[in-house]
């Protein structure tokens, strides 16, 4: 398992002042930028340009996680655009093994996605080739709903899945994620934790980063 990492999600920060939203969390150790196209989810984001522009001010790499169709397509503009990471959901992907070799060869950690309804069972045999997966704990779409209690067995069993292999495959959770729920993640196994409206709404959101991650330690030890 990785040390314990922190991505907090600028869905819910104020979008006419991204630079600034981003300047404000300099102790994370990613920005999760959530790419949506109106189709695999009812929400409109970002594309590539306005992504390309935030990872020129950003303080630290960003990790996108594209909920949008036709992955295979869509997803290497996101490298090209200076991504840090890039997940993409296997349920928009038609061919998902070369999809994460195709965005490692183009520079960037390769990660697969799954709606609380997708199992991680008929993954087992891509793991390898992942730098991380990321198990929603909300349906995606919106940034502040409650935490999915009934995905916490699959991330259980994703890490019992990691540990089998010997991979060093990340294990990233995204939903509802806060300091009442963050605990619950990181004893499941999870080691990279994406909140958005906990760490949004906080009045010093780099503090919140810092207390999540505090909580997130002391779950593990
Ligand atoms: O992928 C997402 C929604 O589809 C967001 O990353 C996620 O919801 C973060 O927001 P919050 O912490 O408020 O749930
Ligand atoms: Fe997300």
């Amino acid at each position: 398992m990785g040390h314990i990492q922190i991505t907090p999600s600028i869905l819910n920060s104020d979008f006419a002042r991204l630079g600034e939203e981003v300047a404000r969390i300099p102790g994370a150790d990613w920005v999760h930028v959530d790419v949506m196209d109106n189709h695999f989810v009812p929400n409109l984001t970002f594309g590539p340009a306005m992504v390309e522009a935030l990872a020129r001010v950003s303080p630290v790499p960003l990790d996108a996680h594209l909920m949008i169709d036709d992955a295979d397509r869509n997803a290497p503009a996101y490298v090209e655009a200076g991504c840090g990471s890039v997940t993409f959901h296997v349920e928009a992907a038609k061919a998902p093994v070369r999809l994460a070799r195709e965005i490692r060869a183009a520079g960037a950690r390769a990660s697969m996605a799954l709606k609380p309804a997708t199992p991680i069972e008929p993954y087992e045999d891509l793991l390898a080739e992942l730098d991380m997966v990321l198990i929603m704990t909300v349906e995606p779409g919106f940034g502040g709903q409650k935490f999915l209690d009934l995905c916490l067995p699959k991330i259980r069993r994703a890490r019992a899945l990691m540990d089998k292999h010997g991979v060093e495959t990340w294990l990233q959770v995204d939903g509802g994620v806060s300091l009442e729920t963050i605990e619950r993640c990181a004893e499941a196994g999870a080691d990279v934790f994406v909140a958005g409206s906990a760490v949004y709404s906080a009045e010093d959101p780099d503090a919140m980063v810092a207390a999540l991650r505090a909580k997130a330690d002391a779950a593990r030890s």
